[in-house]
């Protein structure tokens, strides 16, 4: 298994072109010291997290933490026979410890959807959940990057920013709400839509497609003007149904789970591509580019989704959203009132408590 995961990620980079300076970071020898810490380890998504961050050559050191649950975790997926060394940690008490060291933070903690919920439901249970746990990451790591992927995303992030501001460690460029679910659903739908060549469809992680905005129904918006490969066959009817089938992609699964929570394994995926690409910028290998919503400036929003490239410490250039349809400019629009009032939401919990 390891080898397959090195050998398709080897392969991906040899696609890019950069294989030759990067195939070093590969072995063991050269392979900076790197320690992840997953909060809420023991949860649908923290557990399949766990199995692939274990399985990523990157990662020296992965401490699982959980409020319960994470001993059998631990144990369990240090059985592994792959660089990182897993420890699992429990209770308040050993979150520091969990913490201390750390390079990249993930934290899927908090509770999930059921049907007939909208993200934002969520908010009174995770946004103090977020809370707590920023102020620690503040505390034990503030120099981490942080991945949230407690929903919702459109509030977590800005009381995260808040929480750190407070405590006088707030970077702007290492904090990050995992979107990058969004983009592997626009990927595979289009894939499944366009007529772009077999080789492309065989191989999604050569199809692109930028989702920016947010991460909650109208604040997802898709981009499959700029998909690579271009889809020519693509009717605007084609293109209105991948749009909704995206920003709905989430309550598809908290529907077809019917009432067993939402998405865990394609989000473990994609949390796990996502740090994935922020170990790469630490280590820095070049041009590693992927959508997350972000401290930014290109829209009037203080926090959008978009195209960032990352390194050495973290965001190194927030890219702009290039050129739109008049569909996408009409979705961009229509998104900015709820995902500012989701982003108020969070910065105003996060003061007022
Ligand atoms: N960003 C995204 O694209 C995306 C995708 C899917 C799910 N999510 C969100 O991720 C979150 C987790 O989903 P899940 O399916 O893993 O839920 P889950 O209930 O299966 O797991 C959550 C885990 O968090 C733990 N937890 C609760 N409070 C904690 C605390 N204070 N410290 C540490 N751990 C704590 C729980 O014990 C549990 O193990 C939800 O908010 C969900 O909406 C986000
Ligand atoms: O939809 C949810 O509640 C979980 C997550 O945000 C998702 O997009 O799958």
């Amino acid at each position: 298994m390891r080898s397959f995961v090195v050998r398709s990620v080897e392969s991906a980079l040899r696609r890019r072109g950069a294989a030759s300076s990067n195939r070093r970071l590969f072995s063991s020898d050269s392979v900076p010291e790197r320690k992840v810490a997953i909060l809420g380890a023991a949860g649908g998504i923290g557990q399949p997290l766990a199995l692939l961050m274990k399985l990523n050559p990157l990662v020296s050191n992965l401490a699982l933490y959980d409020i319960a649950g994470t001993a059998g975790v631990a144990a369990d997926v240090g059985h592994i026979n792959t660089r990182a060394q897993v420890a699992g940690y429990v209770g308040e008490e050993q979150l520091g410890k969990a913490l201390e060291g750390s390079d990249v933070v993930i934290i899927p903690a908090g509770v999930p959807r059921k049907p007939g919920m909208t993200r934002d439901d969520l908010f009174n249970i995770n946004a103090g959940i977020v809370k707590s746990l920023c102020t620690a990451i503040a505390k034990y790591c503030p120099s981490a990057v942080v991945n949230m992927i407690s929903n919702p995303v459109n509030s977590t992030v800005p009381i995260a920013s808040e929480v750190f501001k407070k405590a006088g460690t707030y970077d702007e460029k290492k904090l990050f709400g995992v979107t990058t679910l969004d983009v592997v659903r626009a990927k595979t739908f289009y894939t499944g839509k366009a007529k772009v060549p077999l080789r492309e469809c065989l191989q999604l992680i050569d199809v692109n497609v930028p989702v920016v905005g947010g991460h909650a129904g109208i604040t997802i918006l898709p981009l499959f003007s700029q998909a690579t490969p271009a889809g020519n066959d693509l009717s605007t009817e084609d293109i209105k149904a991948l749009t909704k089938r995206t920003q709905d992609g989430g309550t598809e699964v908290v529907e077809a789970k019917a009432g067993k929570g939402s998405a865990t394994l394609s989000m473990a995926y994609a949390g796990a591509i996502f740090a994935d690409a922020c170990l790469k910028g630490l280590n820095g290998v070049p041009d590693i580019v992927e959508c997350s919503f972000v401290q930014s400036s290109i829209t009037e929003l203080p926090f959008f989704a978009s195209k960032v490239r990352l390194g050495k410490n973290g965001v190194v250039e927030v890219l702009g959203l290039g050129p739109l349809s008049d569909y996408e400019e009409e979705g961009l629009e229509n998104l900015k009132p709820e995902l500012k009032a989701s982003i108020e939401k969070g910065i105003k919990f996060a003061r007022d408590n």
